[in-house]
């Protein structure tokens, strides 16, 4: 499987309705904090609005949800992880991305046989409170060697500069929230990401060159 170089996290359907017709081919719908029915219908339409976009829909922590609402792939960290049903979301034929954040997490995610696995956070962010120091970018070809040919994805403090540095060190996909969100002209700044990580999604980029 491979993952779009550019993956768009955001938290409402409104935000999937404005920025995935600029041309975003992958997108996380991460909501915190709401009641299920506001949960379900937020899902819903951004599920409609990424088949009428041809992108895919990863929905964050609601693995229950989305597989009633027959999405395609969820994403879990660790501790959603251990809550889930995996053989639910296997047989509902969900993908499946994991967090990690460090060797102990690498192996949990690697024995769950993810679709991907993610990295974070590579640079500080200001989104959430994180136990863990910022990694650097160089951690991520350490990761790459481990999971191989699983594609992995860079997140954490991500902007338009970091972008090259993350995909060449090993990174398939680059994760940003804030960067676009509190973005003055989240639009603009959308197009930059698009343009940005264009090489890398025409291209396959051999580790090392
Ligand atoms: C692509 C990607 N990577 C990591 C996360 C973080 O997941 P998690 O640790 O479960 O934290 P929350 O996002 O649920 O706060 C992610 N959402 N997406
Ligand atoms: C949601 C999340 N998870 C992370 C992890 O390391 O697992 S870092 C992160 C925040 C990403 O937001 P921004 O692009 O604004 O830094
Ligand atoms: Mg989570």
């Amino acid at each position: 499987m491979k993952l779009d170089p550019f993956y768009l996290i955001v938290d409402s359907a409104d935000w999937i309705a404005r920025l995935v017709p600029l041309g975003v081919r992958l997108v996380q719908l991460r909501i915190k904090n709401k009641a299920p029915a506001q949960l379900r219908a937020e899902i819903r339409t951004a599920k409609a609005i990424c088949a009428l976009n041809d992108c895919q829909l990863i929905v964050n922590d609601y693995w229950q949800l989305a597989i009633e609402e027959a999405c395609a792939f969820v994403h879990l960290g660790q501790e959603d992880l251990e809550m889930a049903d995996l053989g639910a979301i296997r047989a509902a034929g969900l993908k499946l991305g994991l967090s990690t954040h460090d060797d102990a997490e690498l192996e949990t995610a690697k024995a769950a046989k993810p679709d991907y696995i993610a990295l974070g956070p590579i640079y500080p962010t200001i989104l959430k409170q994180m136990k863990w120091s910022p990694q650097g970018p160089e951690r991520l070809r350490t990761w790459k060697a481990h999971v191989g040919d699983l594609p992995l994805v860079a997140i954490g403090g991500l902007n338009v500069d970091r972008i090259e540095g993350v995909l060449s060190q090993g990174a398939d996909s680059a994760a940003v929230v804030t960067d676009i969100t509190l973005n003055p002209d989240p639009e603009a700044r959308t197009r930059q990401w698009l343009a940005a990580t264009a090489p890398w999604r025409t291209v396959e980029m051999p580790l090392g060159e």
